[in-house]
């Protein structure tokens, strides 16, 4: 009964998050280590430039399963204490490999003013079923029993396949603050039953293929975070409000001049190292390196990519 209260409670209080939210890289310097000092300018020029809000930081684009904990919560602190008064909300993937692990990033998250927090699943013993799941992320939020979680479902680079919908079922009796989703995966059937789930709660879907956003506006999902909205922001906020203002045509073409941008990307070997310099070149901010196993990328091949964007944004 308590339960179903909180629960009711925090869903009717809790801001939906709508629009794009980026996936954010980390600056590495060139040896390696976290480079804070563009955090600030990070966020200047995500709101200034692709006129983005939200950010989802420490996820898969930020390689945040390759940092340390303290890393991770130094990131996370600066972009809370940055993004004070211009970011609408700081979403902090909290997963790890360890329940402890997350546990203290969820906790430390909670003490620096982050919106919400969000788990993946553990990849290496994964779990059985989505009962062993929901549990971990039920022990993850106890930690900050105060935030929005959001499950964050990405099975092809977990290989947990259990379906996102199978997770909620039934998860607020067990997690008052459970949120929503970020659905990082392909099955729009699965998507879809996220959303018919989600709606009547009132809680966040989030699309993470950014490729095919218009497929998951039309299924009904609420916003989407993805790592090119970093430096296609602007570009994709025309397909939302084309698809909003029911100019669908429109929406579509956009969203194909999209895909064309991404299938160029993907032959050249689309990866997160090579993402991450494709957003060095457009956005001219030194992210640096990725951590090793990623191996750095060939700059030609960022250039390359960066122009595309470029001829796209030129309408080209
Ligand atoms: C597997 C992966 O990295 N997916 C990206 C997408 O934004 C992806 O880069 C994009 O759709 C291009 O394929 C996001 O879903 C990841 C993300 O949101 C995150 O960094 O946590």
């Amino acid at each position: 009964m308590l339960t179903e209260r909180l629960s009711t409670d925090m869903s009717q209080s809790v801001k939906k998050i709508t629009g794009l939210v980026a996936a954010t890289f980390t600056p590495l310097s060139e040896d390696g280590e976290i480079n804070l000092s563009v955090i600030a300018p990070y966020i200047d020029y995500l709101v200034d430039k692709q006129g983005v809000k939200c950010v989802f930081v420490n996820g898969t684009t930020g390689e945040g399963c390759s940092l340390t904990v303290d890393e991770r919560k130094q990131l996370a602190a600066a972009w809370c204490h940055h993004g004070k008064g211009k970011l609408e909300q700081v979403i902090v993937h909290v997963g790890c490999l360890s329940l402890k692990d997350s546990q203290e990033l969820a906790h430390h998250a909670a003490s620096i003013g982050a919106n919400g927090i969000s788990v993946i699943s553990p990849s290496y013993f994964k779990p059985m079923n989505a009962d062993a799941l929901r549990l971990f992320i039920k022990e993850v939020s106890a930690s900050a029993p105060g935030l929005p979680m959001y499950y964050y479902h990405l099975p092809g680079l977990t290989g947990v396949t259990l379906e996102a919908a199978d997770v909620l079922d039934g998860i607020e009796k067990v997690i008052p603050s459970f949120q929503g989703v970020k659905y990082s995966g392909m099955d729009l059937r699965d998507l879809g039953q996220c959303v018919s789930y989600s709606q009547p709660r009132n809680w966040s879907v989030l699309y993470g293929v950014d490729e095919q956003l218009l497929a998951a506006l039309v299924l009904g999902v609420d916003g989407a975070v993805g790592s090119t909205y970093n430096y296609l922001g602007r570009m994709v906020k025309q397909i939302i409000s084309a698809f909003d203002n029911g100019n669908h045509s429109q929406a579509r073409t956009l969203q194909f001049k999209f895909m064309e941008i991404i299938t160029f990307a993907r032959s050249l070997g689309f990866d997160v190292s090579v993402n991450k310099q494709v957003m060095s070149e457009v956005s001219g901010l030194p992210l640096g390196p990725p951590r090793l196993p990623l191996l750095p990328c060939l700059v030609s091949k960022a250039q390359a990519i960066a122009q595309k964007i470029r001829d796209f944004s030129q309408g080209h």
